[in-house]
């Protein structure tokens, strides 16, 4: 569904140039759950940007489904922001009309695009849990429940992928893992592609796939590896960190770049080069061999 290779994304001020992405690779499955983990300017809200079309990359190339977007005119994007792109961000709440009920703020947007299904909408406040509160206005609810309000008006002109950042960066801990709850339920029911950015490691036993960016590029890689399915079906996801859910691997791109932790080089002194040996097995990265003596 999602295919970056190279992708680079330099933004441009004054007298300075920011290297935001810097060759980053990425693939995601059609129907795949997964993270985008990293800190503070890593690039996550960059590179879930420009997959959403809200800015254009510098170089590389980015696919999503058919879609070229290096490539795509200005009114080609604003289709693809229509028919491809659901968006949810951390205050998404403050972008919903106070004074209408929750089930007109999700046809706000079926109508802007003529396409309004009450039925649908009805459908999507009931699969995230506001069956009850759907009459009632934005403001009587509270601010998990606006920001669940927020994801079904972010699938109501039925996208094939979900971009969330941050989404439960507002919420307190009990809404935030109802709000992946229904994540996984909508990933599981629509099979709907969703890309979850956050700093917040706690979400990574909640999807089948982390991936690590740092420095703009992907780093590392954890896999779910035996998700615990019951007979009813029912995925139980247990926290990263608690019992093993996600192997971990590091990322090598098409021509064999990989990134070594800072920690790792730091604890070896390694600065600007480093020994390699490859023992049939292993490659062993360790400091320099002194070339005298
Ligand atoms: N519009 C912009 N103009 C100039 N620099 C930018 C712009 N947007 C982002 N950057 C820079 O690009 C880098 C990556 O930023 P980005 O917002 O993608 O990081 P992030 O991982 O999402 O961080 P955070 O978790 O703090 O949101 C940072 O150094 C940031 O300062």
């Amino acid at each position: 569904m999602i295919s970056c290779e190279g992708l680079v994304k330099i933004y441009k001020t004054e007298d300075l140039e920011v290297v935001a992405l810097q060759g980053l690779n990425l693939n995601v499955r059609e129907g795949e759950m997964m993270a985008i983990i990293g800190n503070s300017g890593s690039g996550k809200s960059t590179l879930l940007n420009i997959l959403g079309g809200l800015d254009r990359p510098s170089a590389g190339s980015v696919h999503v489904g058919p879609w070229d977007l290096l490539k795509i005119t200005d009114e080609q994007l604003v289709e693809y922001k229509r028919d491809t792109v659901g968006f949810i961000w951390q205050n998404n709440a403050r972008n919903l009309l106070p004074y209408l009920s929750a089930l007109e703020n999700v046809e706000m947007p079926m109508m802007l695009s003529s396409k309004l299904d009450r039925a649908y909408a009805k459908q999507l406040l009931e699969w995230v849990g506001l069956k009850e509160r759907m009459h009632n206005k934005l403001h009587q609810l509270s601010g998990g429940e606006q920001q669940r309000v927020a994801i079904a008006i972010s699938l109501s002109n039925r996208p094939k992928m979900l971009l969330a950042d941050e989404p439960t960066g507002s919420v307190d801990s009990r809404t935030s893992d109802m709000i992946m709850d229904i994540f996984r339920k909508l990933n599981r029911e629509i099979g709907i592609t969703i890309v979850i950015v956050t700093h917040d490691l706690s979400l990574a036993g909640k999807v089948d796939r982390v991936v690590a960016i740092r420095d703009g590029l992907t780093s590392t890689e954890f896999i779910k590896r035996n998700p615990n399915i019951d007979a009813d079906g029912n995925i139980s996801l247990s926290q990263h960190g608690k019992g093993e859910v996600h192997e971990e691997y590091v990322v090598v791109d098409r021509v064999g770049r990989l990134q070594i932790p800072k920690s790792y080089l730091t604890a070896l002194q390694i600065t600007d080069k480093a020994s390699m040996e490859f023992d049939g097995e292993r490659i062993i990265i360790s400091s320099p061999k002194s070339l005298e003596g």
